[in-house]
């Protein structure tokens, strides 16, 4: 059964200009991403994910193109962002800094206690709802902005590099709450990472990106079933072919960037 179509992005260009010299980030990307779809983004640095991403969360404003949000609730924000780290304000409580987005748009009180307590529970905060950011291990900083967006209940969650400042251990425990929520949620997700066994962990698809300026270069579908172990990844002899492929992929992206 095919799903609707909740992220459509058409032709998209970013170029900056920078003292007159012209960097284009990304070119004519074009990408449609399914409601419910985990899509993970990979490519050399400098190919402009983090651009694609902004300009997504409307931070940012394409050179040409145009993308589209499918919106099925008009009470809904359109997207909630995660960024690797310097995501929650520090003078603020976990459980505030969880409320933002909710406080923001004024939502009645009794709603923004339930929604950021079920959340901060899901990922193991809510004895720590009370407390400031300077308290927290850099694990629990990012399971506080995992559960701002989750509580803001975005159309689309837009994720960069979340959990690449976590050591493997922290790491692989986030992905598992991660992916716990999005199966609960169903939420579409963009997603970037470095990491292929993190594409691989996460993903329904892959797409690939080439060398700055990026453009698709190629996409990789992930049938493993859910839930998924890293044992699996690592045993699967389909896994280890796409991990090979991706891994070639990056190499020969970064060393034709360097001729
Ligand atoms: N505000 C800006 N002004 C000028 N150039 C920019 C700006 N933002 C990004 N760039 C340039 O656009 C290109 C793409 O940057 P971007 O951060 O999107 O890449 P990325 O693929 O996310 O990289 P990484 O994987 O290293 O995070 C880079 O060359 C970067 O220097």
């Amino acid at each position: 059964m095919t799903r609707e179509i909740k992220i459509s992005i058409n032709h998209l260009t970013k170029a900056f200009y920078h003292k007159k010299r012209r960097v284009t980030a990304f070119e004519d990307v074009s990408l449609q991403v399914e409601d419910g779809e985990f899509v993970c983004l990979v490519g050399p640095s400098g190919c402009g994910k983090t651009t694609l991403l902004r300009i997504l969360a409307d931070l940012e404003q394409p050179s040409a193109g145009e993308f589209h949000i499918r919106q099925t609730n008009s009470g809904k924000p359109l997207q909630s962002m995660i960024f690797q780290q310097n995501g929650i304000i520090p003078w603020m409580t976990v459980r505030e800094n969880a409320a933002i987005g909710l406080t923001f748009r004024h939502s009645p009180a009794q709603l923004v206690k339930e929604r950021v307590d079920y959340y901060l529970d899901k990922v193991g905060l809510l004895q720590f709802a009370n407390h400031y950011p300077k308290e927290l291990s850099g694990g629990m900083k990012q399971r506080v902005s995992i559960a701002r967006a989750f509580a803001n209940d975005p159309e689309i969650l837009l994720m960069d590099e979340p959990f690449a400042a976590l050591d493997e251990q922290n790491k692989f425990i986030l992905q598992e709450e991660l992916l716990n929520i999005w199966e609960e949620t169903k939420k579409t997700v963009l997603f970037i990472t470095h990491s292929i066994d993190e594409a691989l962990m996460l993903s329904d698809r892959i797409i690939l990106l080439s060398a700055q300026p990026g453009k698709i270069a190629g996409e990789m579908r992930v049938g493993l079933p859910r839930p998924r172990s890293m044992e699996q990844i690592r045993s699967d002899p389909q896994m280890a072919e796409m991990f090979v492929q991706i891994w070639n992929h990056l190499q020969s992206e970064v060393q034709g960037s360097r001729t």
